[in-house]
């Protein structure tokens, strides 16, 4: 017997959401998943993958660490404007930006306007997790990086929740957050 309509199939959703031509925006905290999520949301809709923190340190020719090491945050907040406005005007599919990027207004509105932005979430614990497991986030370089992200997500959650759409993502697999955000994708109009 066919199980083509079973709750699990994604094939109408999938095709629902790839109706959309708008540049997929990632946004959240740092370690939520937007790099890793992303690759494999373009990949399931058949859309390039572009990582706004990738495209930076290509442009200067340095990490993101370094940037800020060297020059600041501000001084990097004006790169990463640059190279967003860039990445949305080349059109691309999927685009994951650095954890701050929505946070800038000129950013957001221009994200909000042509894009559709999503908003990866999860809890604290989970965050402090994964980003423990690498230590290049210039922001967490600092001996309580828990109340680092804890009061990250009080600042900047008004702000995310700007985002068309809002996707948890909690720790299961990259794949469900992948299914959950094209089932949101699918229902959005
Ligand atoms: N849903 C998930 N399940 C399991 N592991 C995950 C999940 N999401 C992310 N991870 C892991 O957590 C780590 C951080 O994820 P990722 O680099 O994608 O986050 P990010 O949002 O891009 O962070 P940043 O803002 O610092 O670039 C990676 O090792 C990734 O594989
Ligand atoms: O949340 C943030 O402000 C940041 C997140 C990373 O993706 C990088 O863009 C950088 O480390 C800053
Ligand atoms: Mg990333």
């Amino acid at each position: 017997m066919s199980n083509a309509h079973t709750p699990h199939d994604m094939s109408d959703p999938l095709r629902q959401a790839r109706r959309i031509t708008r540049p997929l925006v990632l946004v959240g905290l740092m370690g939520v998943g937007k790099t890793s999520i992303g690759r494999r949301l373009a990949s399931a809709l058949d859309r390039d993958f572009v990582d706004a923190d990738e495209e930076i340190e290509r442009a200067a020719d340095r990490t993101v660490a370094e940037i800020f090491e060297a020059h600041g945050e501000a001084y990097f907040r004006d790169g990463e404007r640059r190279v967003i406005a860039r990445l949305m005007e080349e059109g691309h599919g999927v685009i994951a930006t650095g954890g701050g990027a929505f946070v800038d207004p000129e950013t957001r509105a221009l994200v909000l306007d042509q894009g559709l932005a999503i908003w990866l979430d999860c809890d604290i614990e989970t965050l402090v997790e994964r980003t423990s497991r690498k230590n290049t986030r210039p922001l967490l370089k600092t001996s309580d990086p828990h109340a680092i992200l804890r009061d990250l997500k009080e600042q900047r959650s008004p702000v995310y929740a700007q985002a068309q759409i809002h996707v948890v993502t909690g720790d299961g697999p990259h794949e469900l957050a992948v299914e959950r955000i094209i089932e949101e994708l699918a229902a959005w109009q």
